[in-house]
């Protein structure tokens, strides 16, 4: 089974990419899916969750992901607390999904991980090729702004609790640059599915 990881900066345009490659038939698992299985409601993740980080992020037995992120992007101490409660639970059910995936005889499985070089999943030898997806940093911050409803200063502070951009794509397999319309963005991830039937 051959499995790729695509990743990039928050807001780069990883869950269009993603959603072209799943309506392409391909099976994809999701890393920011997986954060949320992993927090619901009785997990013991959740549990410790609250423990760290008070009962006021916790709405109606549900964890308030909008409190919780202000909270923690404008603290690194406090985001490295959440990431190290979560990062191990979020691994081991990736891990579960590509041994499920495995088992059933699939070819080629894509595996989106927002944090695949900081969280070090670029050592863990599961994958045989990364896809990084990159903006220009004006474009990201629009983006980001943009959808999220956030301050340029908050904006700010999401990019710069990861890795520089021009990082990711020194470590790169494949990039896909996304600073055009959609269309083009769309036209460069058919061309390199196509890279990758023929290869
Ligand atoms: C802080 C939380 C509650 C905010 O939730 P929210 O629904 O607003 O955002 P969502 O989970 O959809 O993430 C959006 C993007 O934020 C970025 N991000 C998320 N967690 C982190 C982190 N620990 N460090 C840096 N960037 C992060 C990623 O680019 C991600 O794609 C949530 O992101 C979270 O629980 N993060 C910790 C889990 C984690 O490490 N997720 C990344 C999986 S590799
Ligand atoms: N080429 C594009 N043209 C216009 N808007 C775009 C383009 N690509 C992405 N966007 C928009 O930018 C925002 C970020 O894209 P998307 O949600 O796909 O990024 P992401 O990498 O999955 O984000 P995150 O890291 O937060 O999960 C979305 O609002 C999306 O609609």
């Amino acid at each position: 089974m051959r499995v790729i990881a695509i990743t990039g900066g928050i807001a780069s345009g990883k869950s269009f990419v993603t959603n072209q490659i799943r309506n392409a038939g391909y099976k994809v698992i999701d890393a920011d899916l997986v954060s949320r299985q992993v927090v619901e409601p009785g997990t013991h993740t959740l549990e410790e969750i609250k423990s760290a980080f008070g009962d006021q992020i916790i709405s109606n037995g549900v964890l308030d992901r909008k409190a919780l992120g202000e909270k923690v992007f404008s603290n690194p101490a406090l985001l490295k607390e959440l990431t190290n409660i979560t990062a191990p639970e979020i691994r081991s059910s990736i891990q579960d999904s590509l041994s499920f995936f495995k088992m059933k005889g699939e070819e080629v499985v894509f595996c989106a991980i927002p944090l695949y070089f900081e969280q070090g999943y670029d050592q863990s030898g599961w994958f045989d090729q990364v896809v990084v997806v990159v903006s220009d940093e004006r474009v990201q911050l629009d983006r980001l702004m943009a959808r999220d409803g956030l301050e340029e200063w908050a904006a700010q502070t999401r990019i710069k609790s990861q890795m520089p951009n021009a990082e990711k794509k020194q470590k790169a397999d494949v990039v896909i640059e996304n600073n055009g319309t959609e269309e083009e963005l769309q036209k460069q991830v058919s061309a390199y599915l196509q890279t990758l039937k023929e290869n």
